[in-house]
């Protein structure tokens, strides 16, 4: 079996070492321009076209959990990969785990109120002030997939009152499911902390903006950890300084790197970190991907298939 390998950042020799221990038999090597021998499986993260195109692939894995990006190239150069052939993304592999973290430490840090100690801090005022009360900290989480599932479980034991929104509605012990357009209003009204783990397609391209921040409660928070192009950032601007939205704690952006001239990085209630909130952890990628190559050489079902038409 010919596996090729691309991605433009990741170290390449340790993927191709540990790709060839975890399948039996599996030839690995990474793709460089030129190269049209034969292969079974591609790996890939923005490959150019001419690396997938007018192979007779089984099937191509996307080396991250989103797959917007290579969505939009097959958009452009549908040509690159014909639909009969499966695209597979990466699904958890660790990142549940990193996002669990980032969410339950952002929401305990509003919670406890240390955006506010934080201020009073930068001002030498000492000033206890009223604790929240946890029937007030109604989370929210827009999308309820392998991340936003993850992260309902791990704010569960804490004791707030969980909702999700999705496409389809889930029950998830202890989460209040609301499902499809029609439902969001009922979603965002007395949601206190929104925490955004959609994929990015057509239909949730800017779907946190004005309209949907002023209908949660007054002095919410935000928290998106999917794709920048989600939020309308002038829209949530506009809201913190109308004094609806406390803040915001932002892992995507619009444009990525952040320009130096973005508002967001000098606003006082904005915290941000730069696309880390779940990275690929290579040894639980690679294992992933070995054990789905198995299941479909011997022709059974896996999991992690990407549906084109649905755009994720
Ligand atoms: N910031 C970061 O470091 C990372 C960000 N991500 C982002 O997180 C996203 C989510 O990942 P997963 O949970 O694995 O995806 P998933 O496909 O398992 O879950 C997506 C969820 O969104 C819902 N959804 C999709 N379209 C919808 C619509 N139009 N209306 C309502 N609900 C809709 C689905 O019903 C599902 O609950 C990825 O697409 C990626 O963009 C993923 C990994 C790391
Ligand atoms: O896997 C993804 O979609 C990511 O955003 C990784 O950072």
């Amino acid at each position: 079996m010919d596996i090729i390998f691309y991605h433009p950042t990741f170290d390449t020799s340790y993927w191709i070492k540990a790709l060839s221990e975890a399948i039996p038999g599996a030839r690995v090597r990474e793709w460089k321009r030129g190269d049209n021998e034969h292969a079974d499986y591609a790996l890939v993260w923005h490959p150019p076209v001419e690396m997938l195109q007018g192979r007779n692939l089984k099937a191509v894995f996307a080396l991250g959990a989103g797959v917007d990006s290579i969505l939009s190239k097959l958009k452009a150069h549908p040509e690159m990969l014909p639909e009969h052939i499966p695209l597979f993304r990466l699904e958890d592999t660790g990142m549940g785990q990193q996002m669990q973290e980032y969410a339950v430490s952002q929401v305990l840090h509003w919670f406890r109120r240390f955006d506010d100690y934080q201020a009073l801090k930068q001002q030498s005022r000492w000033e206890p002030l009223a604790d929240y009360q946890r029937e007030d900290f109604t989370i929210g989480l827009l999308g309820a997939g392998v991340l936003g599932s993850k992260v309902a479980e791990a704010l569960a034991p804490w004791g707030f009152p969980l909702r999700c929104w999705s496409r389809t509605r889930k029950a998830y012990p202890g989460v209040e499911s609301f499902a499809g357009h029609d439902e969001l209003p009922d979603f965002l009204k007395g949601t206190r902390v929104l925490i955004n783990l959609l994929p990015n397609t057509a239909e949730t391209v800017g779907i946190i903006n004005k309209d949907v921040l002023n209908q949660l409660a007054d002095g919410s928070y935000l928290m998106n950890l999917a794709r920048g192009i989600h939020l309308v950032e002038a829209d949530l601007l506009s809201v913190l300084e109308s004094g609806k939205l406390k803040g915001a704690m932002l892992d995507v952006y619009s444009r990525e790197p952040l320009p130096v001239e973005s508002p967001l990085w000098a606003h006082p209630r904005v915290a941000m970190t730069p696309h880390v909130a779940a990275v690929t952890r290579p040894a639980e990628a690679v294992d992933y991907i070995a054990r789905t190559i198995g299941l479909l050489e011997q022709g059974k079902p896996a999991t992690g298939q990407v549906d084109r038409q649905r755009g994720y």
